[in-house]
């Protein structure tokens, strides 16, 4: 890739055990740049054979990777960040390229993933463990926490550096190895942060990287002994599948799936401060992350006023187009099913009813673009209202008082994070107790951050990612019964 100050960040392979490997069949996947549609490069299209040989490589580095100190461990991992920020612009390059997201948005990305690696370097010390008052009085009661071992991790397209670091950085901190699976639409993000691992000092074997066949990879993940952990952030189709193959060998498994996020706004609240979140709730990568607002739950006192002033900022500050160019803030979607996606809740919406206030079509630059679309007096009969739109679609549906808000924000399958804006103390606490999701966002429409636990309910998934939660789901607790004789 020209463009490159660091040409060899573009790794076209796999990494497995320290070595650059291609395919043993020489298959490839090409990656298309969604903004293009231009085939941006390959990577090896690996099964199982190659997979099973990084879960052995990744078993073998264990012993080695666990006997660090926490203190060892943080120095690599704090190398790492260091050089991810070093080379922050071709990563964010690479990114553009092959996920679509503005330069500078994926420049925000490599902080983002950055910062857990950092995180979970402070975190790895911290690992502590307790002692418990004995029943017996020569008898003594210690607790430790010991790494699980191998996990295996599938990651997805929409945030391809920091679905990988907010894993790998928790799981080497507590002295795991991994063996990764990027989504085969995002793969260069993968690779680049391999180089960047390996130029780290992360042993080898203790960091893998397995583009190729998804169902196939997993297969080998969830058939082996050795593999103690399955992390997954994606589609809750797929999560159903993984929990249930992950039983076979009873490993853990972490799940970070689909959502469908209300964002209320009560008669109180500071309407000019609620858009200012709705832009950043709904719009944040195109509107794909499983945390974008999927129904905007606005009192029918200030739909109007609302919706006025959201497709004035719509209007004026969302700006579409390829993601190199300098005022663009809406990239393309990831590809044509994601386009055909919206379009199809866009329609599904006005012919049952639905007011189409803004856009409504695919971008004239026509490709995976779509215009910024807002439509109001929606309601559930739509699919937008129980489907994860993953697009650019502000969807407003009117509700009269608070327990009206509260049902039909609870209304879902899905539980990950939900918003909403209220000045009065009483009502945000009562909305907060009674919201059915695993984050919610009072007065912001931004609640990514390193050093809180990320995660859903129900549908959304299990176990949590960033905080001080996100490395115990890497540990395994040990309780140790000492009798003194
Ligand atoms: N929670 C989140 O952050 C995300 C949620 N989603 C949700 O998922 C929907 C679909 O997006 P999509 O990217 O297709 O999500 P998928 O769940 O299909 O893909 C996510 C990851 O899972 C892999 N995968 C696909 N099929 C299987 C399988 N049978 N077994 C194991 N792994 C598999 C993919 O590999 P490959 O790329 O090779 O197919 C990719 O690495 C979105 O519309 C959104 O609702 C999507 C992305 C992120
Ligand atoms: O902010 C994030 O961490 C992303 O929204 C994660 S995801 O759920 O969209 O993948």
């Amino acid at each position: 890739m020209e463009a490159l100050k660091e040409t060899q960040l573009y790794c076209p392979f796999a990494y497995i055990d320290g070595s650059w490997v291609a395919a043993d069949s020489g298959e490839q996947i090409e990656v298309v740049n969604p903004a293009t549609g231009e085939v941006f490069g390959t990577v090896p299209r690996l099964g199982r054979a190659e997979t099973e040989r990084a879960i052995a490589a990744a078993d073998a580095a264990l012993v080695g990777w666990r006997s660090l100190t926490a203190q060892e461990r943080a120095d690599i991992l704090m190398k790492w960040h260091d050089l991810m920020f070093e080379h922050q612009d071709d990563l964010a390059r690479i990114m553009t390229h092959e996920q679509g997201k503005p330069l500078k948005e994926a420049a925000g990305e490599i902080a983002y993933a950055a910062s857990f690696l950092r995180w979970f370097a402070e975190e790895a010390r911290r690992v502590y463990g307790e002692t418990i008052p004995a029943a017996k009085p020569n008898q003594r009661i210690v607790i430790t926490k010991q790494p699980v071992g191998v996990v295996g991790a599938i990651t997805p397209w929409n945030f391809p550096a920091a679905m990988i670091t907010r894993k790998a950085g928790a799981a080497l901190a507590a002295g795991c190895t991994i063996v990764i699976k990027p989504a085969s639409q995002t793969p260069f993000s993968a690779t680049a942060m391999a180089l960047l691992a390996e130029r780290a000092g992360v042993p080898r074997g203790v960091f893998n990287v397995v583009p190729g066949r998804a169902s196939e990879i997993a297969s080998a993940m969830t058939e082996s002994p050795l593999v103690r952990k399955i992390t997954f952030t994606g589609s809750t189709e797929v999560g159903r599948q993984l929990m249930s193959q992950a039983s076979r060998h009873i490993q853990k498994i972490s799940l970070e799936l689909g959502g469908n996020a209300p964002f209320i706004v009560f008669e109180d609240a500071d309407l000019d401060a609620a858009v200012e979140g709705a832009m950043a709730a709904k719009f944040r990568n195109a509107g794909q992350t499983c945390i974008c607002t999927n129904r905007f739950l606005v009192q029918s006192s200030v739909i109007n006023a609302f919706c006025e002033k959201l497709a004035v900022a719509m209007n004026s500050e969302l700006k579409v187009g390829d993601g190199t160019e300098p005022d663009i803030n809406i990239g393309p979607l990831i590809d044509d099913k994601a386009v055909a996606k919206v379009s199809e809740h866009v329609h599904d919406a006005v012919d049952k009813g639905a007011e189409l206030l803004l856009g409504g079509n695919p971008h004239p630059l026509g490709g995976n673009f779509f215009t910024p679309t807002l439509i109001s007096f929606a309601n559930a009969d739509m699919k937008v209202a129980q489907e994860e739109t993953f697009g650019p679609l502000a969807a407003v549906f009117p509700f009269e008082d608070e327990e009206d808000a509260v049902q039909m924000a609870n209304d879902t399958e899905y539980g990950l994070a939900s918003y909403f804006y209220s000045r009065d103390l009483g009502r945000v606490w009562r909305v907060a107790d009674a919201l059915e999701y695993g984050m919610v966002g009072i007065n912001t429409g931004l609640i990514s951050n390193t050093t809180a636990p990320f995660g859903g309910v129900k549908a959304s998934g299990l176990g949590r990612e960033g905080g001080h939660q996100g490395i115990e789901e890497f540990l395994e607790t040990k309780y140790l019964c000492i009798d003194l004789g």
